[in-house]
């Protein structure tokens, strides 16, 4: 039986058993449930007791990760074994933060890892002692959407600043530009391929910008070290490496970190690491049943194919996170958007859900009434600050108060005469608690996802780290460039006829 034929017949009767069953219930037959479905890791607390398993199907969720060598699994890839089959690539971003395999490809890996810190290291210094108040990180996909996150999570103002540029479309460039003066704004260029087409486009649009100083004020982040210097004629001395390795949604603890570490010091940007080596450690050492990773795999698959629930939501209740749902969607939809196994046969039951979401409480005031009382029932991740930084008690206490509202009257609805005001409850929430909002917290809070990532991908018999996927929209891209410039047609009707009102305009 293949593990996708196993999930389904393991959980169909445990979901037939629970699929109606609301928290209050299972409190009644699970009295502590508040308290044994808890759990903590490093500065990060999980409560899963508002998701609508019970003990027994708890078990079956965990015994499907036995059955997949789950721990064998996760060794595999901190050993670094080629486990991105299709690319035939090991997959090692846990050795750029941590050294917790004796195996040689993991040593090689984190010992180039510690000597690009190294160089990242100069070159922040370097900037901070220079002239240079504004950096514009040029990059997209996995080369933006981590180092945006924690640089909006994390910077206080107090150091560099650092702006981000990933849209191919030109206003995105007009509108990250005005206001800098290219006198005193350096720029990164940060793509592993370097073939990327915004990312070479947005490059030179900056480098035209700014002028003679792109000669001394344009860096590169790169795994194909001799492009830049080809293309944009940057130095080697300001190229930083990464490796086919890294994954790009899985590369900002490389040197694709490096405007995280020019906003927030690159003492900031090791604890980042250190906060993610504490959940690699947890993951790797930890038993299963007690592993964080694991509950949160097995909460998704639960969700996913035990109650057949085609979204998820992740509602940050804190301001400073309200770009993790973006970084999100690309590490969990790109890894795990897949509907072939490692094989290449068929999965045969359904993979990722549709990952959306937005911070609180703003959201409470647009889609939270669907949440509520649509007809789909969308499984929800609420993440929450315990110690807040900011000089408000109030707005915070508030902030708390409704964070534990939303998921309380989620679970447990409320009845009422008014079918209009019937909250059906029963709606599945995971809390998840960072201690405080800090550099060591959020590197904890990403590298979880990114265990749990692998563990449903290695529940699912999928490989989490290519993305075919995306090629075929970019080669047909390529392919229409030439009609654009009215060189050539359009084979295909449809877009012929949309190009004919395009050169229209
Ligand atoms: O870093 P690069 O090579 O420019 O790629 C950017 C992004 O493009 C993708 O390949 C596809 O969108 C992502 O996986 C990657 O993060």
């Amino acid at each position: 039986m293949s593990l996708t034929e196993k999930i389904e017949s393991t959980l169909r009767p445990h979901a037939a058993r629970l699929r109606d069953t609301r928290t209050p219930e299972l409190l009644l037959a699970e009295p502590d449930r508040a308290r044994d479905l808890a759990l903590r890791a490093g500065p990060l607390y999980a409560n899963f007791a508002r998701q609508s398993y019970d003990r027994a199907a708890l078990e079956a969720l965990f015994g499907l990760l036995a059955d997949a060598d789950a721990k064998g699994r996760i060794r595999a890839q901190f050993d670094g074994e080629p486990i991105n089959l299709t690319e035939r690539r090991a997959v090692l971003h846990t050795a750029l933060r941590s050294d917790l395999s004796p195996a040689p490809a993991a040593r090689a890996a984190h010992q180039q890892a510690l000597e690009a810190r190294t160089r990242m290291r100069a070159l922040v210094e370097a900037l901070e002692g220079s002239e240079v108040t504004d950096v514009v990180s040029v990059g997209i996909g996995g080369s933006d959407l981590g180092p945006r996150l924690a640089v909006d999570a994390l910077a206080d103002g107090r150091r560099l600043r650092v702006h981000f540029l990933s849209n191919v479309d030109g206003h995105a460039a007009d509108r990250v530009l005005a206001g800098l003066d290219p006198r005193r704004t350096a720029g990164i260029l940060i793509s592993k391929t370097f073939s990327t087409q915004e990312t070479l486009l947005n490059g030179r649009v900056l480098a035209d910008w700014l002028g003679e100083a792109a000669a001394t004020r344009l860096y590169a982040v790169s795994a194909n070290v001799e492009r830049p210097a080809e293309v944009f004629g940057i130095p080697a001395e300001r190229i930083l490496p990464m490796w086919d390795w890294v994954g790009g949604r899985y590369s900002l603890w490389s040197a694709v970190g490096f405007p995280i570490a020019l906003a927030i010091g690159m003492d900031g940007f090791e604890a980042f690491l250190a906060g993610a080596a504490e959940i690699d450690a947890h993951v790797l050492q930890t038993p299963l049943e007690r592993n964080l990773a694991a509950w949160h795999a097995v909460t998704a698959i639960w969700n996913r194919n035990g109650l057949g629930h085609a979204t998820h939501a992740v509602l940050p209740y804190d301001d400073r996170l309200k770009l993790l749902s973006n970084y999100l969607q690309q590490l969990v939809m790109e890894s795990l958007g897949k509907s072939v196994r490692r094989d290449g046969s068929p999965v045969l039951d359904a993979t990722v859900p549709v990952w959306w979401g937005g911070v609180g409480t703003d959201t409470q005031h647009s889609f939270f009434q669907a949440l509520h009382q649509g007809t789909s029932v969308v499984p929800a991740d609420f993440i929450g600050v315990v110690r807040a930084d900011a000089t408000h008690p109030d707005n915070h206490r508030a902030l708390h108060a409704n964070l534990l509202a939303q998921t309380e009257a989620f679970a447990n609805g409320q009845a009422s005469e008014d079918p209009h005001r019937v909250y059906p409850g029963g709606r599945p929430t995971t809390t998840l608690l960072l201690d405080a909002l800090t550099p060591r917290s959020l590197g904890a809070l990403l590298a979880l996802y990114e265990h749990s990532v692998y563990l449903q991908s290695v529940l699912w018999g999928i490989n989490a780290f290519d993305q075919f996927g995306v090629e075929l929209g970019k080669q047909v891209a390529n392919r229409l460039l030439p009609a654009l410039a009215g060189e050539a047609e359009a084979e295909d009707p449809v877009t012929r006829e949309l190009l004919a009102q395009l050169r229209a305009g």
